[in-house]
């Protein structure tokens, strides 16, 4: 099982980089929030790290979100990618998006400081459509995801560096998310320390809104 890394539920396998309040929930999400680790090979990483670095680097940490749901963290919406990396959010693009979805464009850098962290939300609907995928490098962090109706249902996810993960469905408009800091940062039993994170968001657009129907966009969703 802890060699597998899945963890037999039932009929049903949970993989080791996901928990939960119970299997209800476990099951209800299985395929509405997705980790797929180590998504990204080294290369990759190095390659998204090394072109996002200098314009990170210009921006100073900020410690309030338009929303105030993000802290010590600065970021940056990116349109023109290198070669390399845009084959790599082509293949984000395919691993979490279905056909029928427009994407967002540009794309959401986040960069968190080790301080740094996300309070719970609910993105946008009015911004972001059915569908959020985000790359993870640098830090693992612990991602939780709380039901807004029920707070006793919630799961969270393990994000490595090179993690993809898919938050569709429910588990994107039911459920809010957040980056534990720190001192919180356990995945159960286990110690998550963090350290500074960026994270590569794509998103999908609302239902039925064109590319060029947005308006001005808020600097996050
Ligand atoms: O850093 C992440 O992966 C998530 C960021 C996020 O939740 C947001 O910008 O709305
Ligand atoms: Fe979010
Ligand atoms: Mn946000």
């Amino acid at each position: 099982m802890a060699g597998s890394g899945r963890l037999a539920l039932g009929t049903l396998p949970v993989p080791g980089w996901v928990r939960g309040s119970g299997p209800a929930v476990l099951s209800r999400l299985r395929d509405a929030a997705v980790v797929r680790p180590g998504f990204l090979s080294a290369a990759e990483e190095e390659t998204l790290s090394r072109e996002l670095e200098p314009e990170l680097r210009r921006r100073r940490y900020e410690y309030d979100h338009w929303d105030a749901a993000i802290h010590g963290f600065r970021e940056t919406e990116k349109s023109r990618w290198s070669e390399a990396s845009r084959a790599i959010l082509q293949r984000v693009q395919a691993a979490a998006f279905s056909s029928g979805q427009t994407l967002l464009s540009p794309v959401h850098v986040l960069d968190l400081e080790p301080r740094g962290y996300i309070k719970p939300h609910v993105d946008s609907i009015k911004f972001c459509g059915a569908t959020i995928a985000g790359l993870s490098l640098l830090s693992p962090s612990v991602m939780r995801l709380v039901h807004t109706q029920e707070p006793g249902e919630w799961l969270e996810l393990l994000l490595e560096p090179g993690s993809l993960y898919i938050l569709r469905g429910s588990a994107r408009y039911d459920f809010s998310h957040e980056i534990l800091r720190d001192e919180e940062s356990f995945f159960g039993e286990r110690r998550v320390p963090r350290r500074r994170r960026i994270s590569v968001i794509c998103r999908s657009l609302p239902e039925g809104m064109g590319p060029g129907e947005l308006g001005q966009p808020p600097p996050a969703c």
